[in-house]
């Protein structure tokens, strides 16, 4: 079987072995991680918020916690890491699930790619704190490989729809703080 995705490469069987034991201990918890996580991104990174109609005018993180469109999205990131998480053996799995990602948000949302780096990055910063005993070195570079291969396939499908940015999805004017 191919065990590359295309646009960079797949776990090694005992990279994805950690991950998958790291995700299944967070797993239960992934409504609450997911929503620490987006509000944690859009707070440190205000212009992420222009593509979200029911929160973009909103600067209270508290506020945020309750919006309803913020929880629906950090469902959809983190059911789409679950998706991934069940199917690091099947690179062409892998692949699907990315293409169907980039291209929905290339197409129908026009988010610049950019902010799918910076929400990995969020994404590792906010697992660490919430389970730094299982985050150890070795789980870190292997979540790092994930995040790597996810940036990467989303970004080469942006390529092939021939994804244009234009002024309503730039990222110019982003807050570029990493801590809350
Ligand atoms: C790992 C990263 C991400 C994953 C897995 C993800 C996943 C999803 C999924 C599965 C959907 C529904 C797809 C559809 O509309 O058909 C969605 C919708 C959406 N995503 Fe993402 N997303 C990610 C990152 C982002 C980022 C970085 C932004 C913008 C800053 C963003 C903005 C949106 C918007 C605006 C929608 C539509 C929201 C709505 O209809 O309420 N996403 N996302």
């Amino acid at each position: 079987m191919d065990t590359e995705t295309g646009a960079g490469s797949s776990l090694s069987p005992p990279e994805a072995e950690l991950v998958r034991g790291t995700w299944s201990r967070l797993r239960g918890h992934r409504d609450s991680v997911g929503a620490r996580i987006l509000v944690r991104f859009f707070c440190n990174h205000p212009t992420a918020r222009q593509y979200f109609r029911q929160f973009k005018h909103l600067e209270d993180p508290e506020e945020m916690q309750c919006c309803a469109q913020l929880h629906r999205h950090a469902g959809r990131v983190m059911g789409t890491i679950n998706n991934l998480v069940e199917n690091l053996g099947s690179p062409d799995q892998l692949d699907a699930i990315l293409t169907s990602v980039g291209k929905a948000h290339a197409l129908r949302h026009n988010v610049d790619p950019v902010y799918f780096k910076i929400l990995n990055g969020v994404i590792l910063q906010i697992l660490v704190e919430e389970y730094p005993e299982s985050f150890t070195h070795k789980v870190q570079e292997a979540w790092t490989k994930l995040m790597t291969l996810i940036y990467n396939k989303v970004l080469t499908t942006y390529q092939e729809v021939g994804w244009v940015q234009t002024s309503s999805s730039s990222s110019s004017s982003s807050s570029s703080s990493s801590s809350s």
